[in-house]
């Protein structure tokens, strides 16, 4: 039966306000790593780290003295943010992540709480304020990404074992809100905070303390969305409290992972946040292993999409503030695509309809209206098509080039099939909009 919580989830089911209908239409996200870490790119002394390149400073080839005074040599002469907007915004993202404060403690932003800031670099002007302003004027939403866990700061503590960690991490506690309400207050813009380095028993052991600093926060900010990388209930559990309920306003726990079925999905809101190479967040010059091309990434969009979810591509700049050539062809292959085919996305949802192997369908939220996305043409060359009982499709239309002939033909209980013109091969995934209504009659009228 219930457990007994003060801090686990104060909410079940969805948030329904309009800010989380937002979100929820959103589709395809930005994620973007910027900081002292993307100056060594993941390589220190000539010798390559075998991680991702934000966690160099626990390499110890790489001493600390030397990592925490690298932020004096951050001078992006090349920043230019609205550039960096305007590649979102041809790429088609709806909403940036940005990370104001990573694991290694360095602000992006002038706070008044630390001396290791921007303030103190050669660049010394604030990254934060142009880039949300950028990203606000080309009508994408901009969210703060904040690291809890600060390895600069002398008050923070893996775990709290003798009395002295907790008073030093109450010091530590105080900071962090001070520093989150420096961020709210100078960019008010700000639609939601993206939290990490929550994973420690230090914070595990604060559930109280997630519970309060959540509300403080919606109340400093109210639609503010905050996923479910913050709390912590009374027990420790993250994410889903005793109870099995999420705490947060999505399940914040798809980090380089996409669900396998809509029951993984748990009935939540949920967004998946993924690295184009195999891992490494921030700048790395060397990308190790295999990385995504520009059609898995699309195939990676439209899974998520039709799970109910959003994807969230990562950017790692280079310390000087450009990005590389991998990055801007992934953002502009991208952008073509949704160009064409961004009705199958944007305003989606998951659809309901029998998984088919020729790919993932979506449902435009509030209408009759469905989409295929199709990766895999048969060697029939004919896509079958399954709607639910009573349900029968009644139009198929290829986005994009609708002048390309495909046939539509019945076939049992509403199903159908959807014939290409032979020979047809478009090389990239293409997306067929299907107009449906329900079946009259008792279903066994003449086909
Ligand atoms: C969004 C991503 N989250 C950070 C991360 C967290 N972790 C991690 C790795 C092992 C255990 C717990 C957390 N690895 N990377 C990455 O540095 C990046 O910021």
């Amino acid at each position: 039966e219930k457990i007994e919580l003060q801090h686990g989830a104060h909410r079940t089911g969805k948030r329904t306000d309009a800010d989380m209908q937002t979100w929820r239409t959103y589709g395809l996200g930005q994620f973007i790593h910027w900081g002292a870490y993307s100056l060594l790119g993941g390589k220190y002394n000539g010798e390559y780290y075998n991680g991702a390149a934000e966690w160099i400073r626990v390499w110890n080839k790489v001493p600390n003295a030397v990592y925490d005074n690298l932020y004096k040599q951050f001078n992006p002469q090349q920043y230019n943010p609205t550039q960096w907007a305007a590649m979102a915004k041809q790429m088609g993202v709806k909403y940036l992540t940005f990370t104001t404060k990573h694991h290694d403690g360095f602000c992006l932003w002038p706070s008044k709480t630390t001396s290791y800031t921007i303030a103190g670099t050669p660049y010394k002007k604030d990254i934060i304020k142009p880039l949300v302003e950028a990203y606000t004027k080309a009508g994408i939403d901009v969210y703060l990404y904040f690291s809890v866990m600060d390895w600069s700061h002398p008050d923070w503590r893996y775990d709290l074992k003798t009395r002295e960690d907790t008073i030093a991490f109450d010091r530590f506690k105080k900071f962090t809100k001070d520093q989150l309400t420096e961020l709210l207050t100078l960019y008010p813009e700000t639609k939601g905070l993206w939290f990490d380095g929550t994973w420690d028993n230090s914070w595990k052991k604060s559930g109280a303390f997630t519970d309060s600093l959540e509300q403080y926060l919606k109340a400093l900010r109210p639609g503010l969305i905050i996923g479910s990388r913050l709390r912590a209930d009374d027990l420790g559990n993250r994410h889903n409290d005793a109870n099995g309920l999420l705490m947060g306003d999505y399940e914040q726990g798809w980090e380089r992972k996409i669900p396998k079925t809509y029951a993984d999905v748990h009935g939540n809101d949920w967004d998946c946040v993924m690295t184009i190479p195999e891992n490494g967040w921030g700048y790395q010059e060397k990308w190790l292993g295999h990385w995504k091309t520009s059609n898995e990434l699309i195939e990676m969009l439209a899974q998520c999409v039709s799970l109910g979810g959003n994807l969230v591509v990562n950017f790692g700049p280079k310390g000087d503030g450009s990005f590389r050539p991998e990055e801007m062809t992934a953002a502009k292959d991208i952008g073509a695509w949704m160009k064409i085919n961004s009705n199958a996305i944007y305003n989606c949802e998951y659809a309901g309809w029998e998984k088919q192997d020729w790919g993932y369908y979506t449902k435009r939220t509030g209408e009759n209206k469905y989409y295929m996305i199709v990766f895999n043409v048969p060697v029939s060359g004919s896509l079958k098509v399954q709607p639910p009982r009573n349900w029968t499709v009644t139009k198929a239309t290829l986005l994009g080039d609708a002048t390309k002939n495909i046939s539509l033909e019945k076939i049992d209980y509403g199903g159908s099939f959807i014939h290409l013109p032979k020979g047809f091969s478009t090389g990239k995934p293409f997306v067929i909009e299907l107009e449906t209504q329900k079946a009259t009659g008792t279903g066994n009228e003449q086909k």
